[in-house]
């Protein structure tokens, strides 16, 4: 009985480079169909479609400079006084992914002073609890994509010192599995998203000596398949984010060469969608910003000319990081 492997083929005609232009005409129309349906639907998450979307057009030197004090003024908008935290829009409660997407915007334009920074701190620290675990706001979610949220904001703000990292440290580690892999909590499965997050944490908090490097690089690899994408989790089909969630972690723990990247690029370059630009999770599909933006980072960090070079860790353009002197522990 032939084990039937979850995978896609790819048509013939694919694009055989990144269609720059049409990539940031789609990113650009996007963020200004503000009265259409997507749009709406989307306010809980508009905060981090800001930050999918600026980052892919920095990455692609197309930043809207001139937009800088219109957005600088909608994150001042929905920074909540009381608690310092940001929310993905206004009316919105504040939340540690949205604060995170903020803080990234805010730096990207080298406009940190937009905002208040020590209600920023204050809104981190108070959602640590004693296990050394992050709340994802005050409704309580605990996930290690929450402990990745407070420390990348810390370090941005330069702060790191603020919480107990010690305590922090340990509940990424409790949430080790066996397969060398991470979840959102102890004991949850492994999966490409988390794994991207703790090995960001223990980059961030320079602790990738706990790391099972090998084991992990070994299953981040069988991610790959015979399409050349990679997928999230061992059965699943590919998708292009899982190229950013899976090289980013990779080149972390210093083992990128380990995945077939000529395949890999031929799979990213098939996302893209010809008329409208963007990329969709996978060829064929609709494109949106999320998969633009993991898709540019991802052939950034296959080193795809005329991209700007990204940051592993952060998921930022690397110049942003060198600018703010960061230098996230990576293993060569
Ligand atoms: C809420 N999201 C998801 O659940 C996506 C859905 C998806 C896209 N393709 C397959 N599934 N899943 C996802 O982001 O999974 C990867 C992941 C999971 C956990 C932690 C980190 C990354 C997406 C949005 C979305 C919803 C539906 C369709 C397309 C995008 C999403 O917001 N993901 C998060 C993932 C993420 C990126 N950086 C992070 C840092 C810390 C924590 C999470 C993230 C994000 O981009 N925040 O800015
Ligand atoms: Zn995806």
């Amino acid at each position: 009985m032939a084990t039937v492997m979850k995978d896609i083929e790819l048509q013939p005609n694919i694009p055989t480079s990144v269609l720059f232009e049409k990539h940031a005409n789609f990113i650009k129309e996007y963020s200004q169909k503000e009265n259409s349906y997507e749009y709406g639907m989307t306010d809980y998450l508009r905060m981090s479609g800001m930050f999918w979307g600026l980052t892919a057009l920095e990455l692609m030197n197309t930043l809207p400079t001139q937009s800088k004090d219109e957005i600088a003024e909608f994150i001042k908008n929905c920074q909540d006084p009381e608690s310092g935290g940001i929310s993905a829009c206004v009316k919105h409660d504040p939340h540690i992914l949205h604060t995170l997407s903020a803080i990234q915007i805010l730096c990207i334009y080298d406009n940190l002073n937009a905002i208040d920074v020590d209600g920023v701190v204050r809104y981190i620290v108070s959602l640590q609890l004693s296990d050394g675990s992050f709340m994802g706001d005050k409704w309580g979610e605990v996930d290690t994509r929450f402990s990745f949220c407070a420390v990348a904001t810390l370090a941005l703000l330069d702060r790191l010192n603020a919480i107990d990292m010690n305590q922090a440290v340990e509940f990424v580690m409790s949430c080790k599995n066996f397969d060398g892999g991470y979840g959102s909590r102890p004991l949850s499965e492994s999966h490409a998203g988390l794994i991207y997050c703790c090995v960001g944490f223990l980059s961030i908090t320079n602790r990738l000596d706990l790391v099972d490097r090998d084991t992990l690089a070994w299953w981040l690899c069988e991610r790959q398949l015979p399409s050349g994408g990679l997928n999230g989790r061992p059965e699943k089909l590919p998708d292009v984010c899982y190229s950013w969630w899976v090289l980013s972690s990779l080149s972390i723990l210093g083992r990128l060469h380990w995945i077939d990247a000529e395949a890999l690029k031929k799979f990213i370059l098939a996302c893209q969608d010809t008329d409208t630009g963007g990329f969709a999770d996978r060829p064929g599909d609709v494109a949106d910003p999320f998969h633009t933006l993991f898709g540019i980072a991802a052939m950034s960090l296959l080193g795809y000319e005329s991209v700007q070079k990204v940051n592993p860790t952060f998921c930022m353009p690397q110049h942003v990081i060198d600018r703010l002197q960061l230098k996230p522990q990576i293993l060569t």
